[in-house]
């Protein structure tokens, strides 16, 4: 499920700004992603038909390249496009209620910010945790503080065998931290959306995972 080094792709459309997201994705694809989440919130974000029709074609993208799609909050929209996983925040509707809604087929991503939000998260179902911000990020308005690695290490060492995916401000050339703490995976919005080259720099990301001290 989260072969490393995992690089997890996170768009919206209003992180696009001027790009067009399914040339964002598909670049992405063939850089090497290893999952995509559809993360729609923010100015001007789809809704309803909108939504589940941009949803299909990123769906589909990922599909021709055989990586995981996963949506962001949006349970429903997960269940009725059969998605490959839905993440879910603190704030989100409960890890146990969205498993047995979605069933054992489906990844559960949860947001933890704690090693008691971790126990929880796993002890309802989570098939992975995503942890930050790692360090400052301008993508997520209500983000909390950024926290560096602290909280992975302290997570890995309670529940060596729960994927952890960092998050949070993470390019190339500050994911060898995440690495090194423990991580499965970063999880990239930003980095990714406003490369110059988005082949180049997620192959850049896939590669920063070799120079770390393991
Ligand atoms: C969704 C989310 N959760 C914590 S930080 C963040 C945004 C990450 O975006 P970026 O990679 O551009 O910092
Ligand atoms: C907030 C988030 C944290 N982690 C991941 C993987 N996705 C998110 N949307
Ligand atoms: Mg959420």
């Amino acid at each position: 499920m989260f072969t490393k080094p995992s690089i997890y792709y996170i768009l919206g459309t209003p992180n696009a700004g001027e790009r067009d997201p399914l040339k964002l994705l598909e670049e992405a694809l063939k850089g090497g992603i290893s999952h995509f989440q559809l993360r729609e919130k923010g100015m001007n974000a789809l809704t309803g038909q909108s939504l589940k029709e941009f949803a299909l074609k990123c769906q589909a993208l990922c599909r021709k390249y055989g990586v995981p799609f996963i949506i962001n909050d949006d349970v429903e929209l997960a269940h009725e496009l059969n998605a490959d996983g839905v993440h879910v925040g603190q704030e989100d509707a409960k890890a146990s209620d969205v498993r047995a809604r979605v069933g054992d087929r489906m990844m559960l991503g949860v947001s933890v910010h704690s090693v008691e939000e971790a126990a929880e998260a796993i002890q309802n179902g989570a098939d992975y945790l995503g942890m930050g911000p790692i360090y400052g990020t301008k993508s997520k308005s209500d983000a909390k503080a950024p926290s560096g690695v602290s909280k992975i290490i302290q997570v890995r060492e309670r529940f060596p065998e729960a994927p952890v995916i960092g998050i949070g401000g993470i390019t190339a050339d500050n994911a060898e931290a995440v690495w090194e703490a423990g991580a499965a995976g970063i999880a990239v919005i930003s980095a990714i959306t406003e490369a110059g080259n988005v082949q180049e720099e997620v192959q850049k990301m896939v590669a920063s995972y070799k120079g770390a001290i393991l």
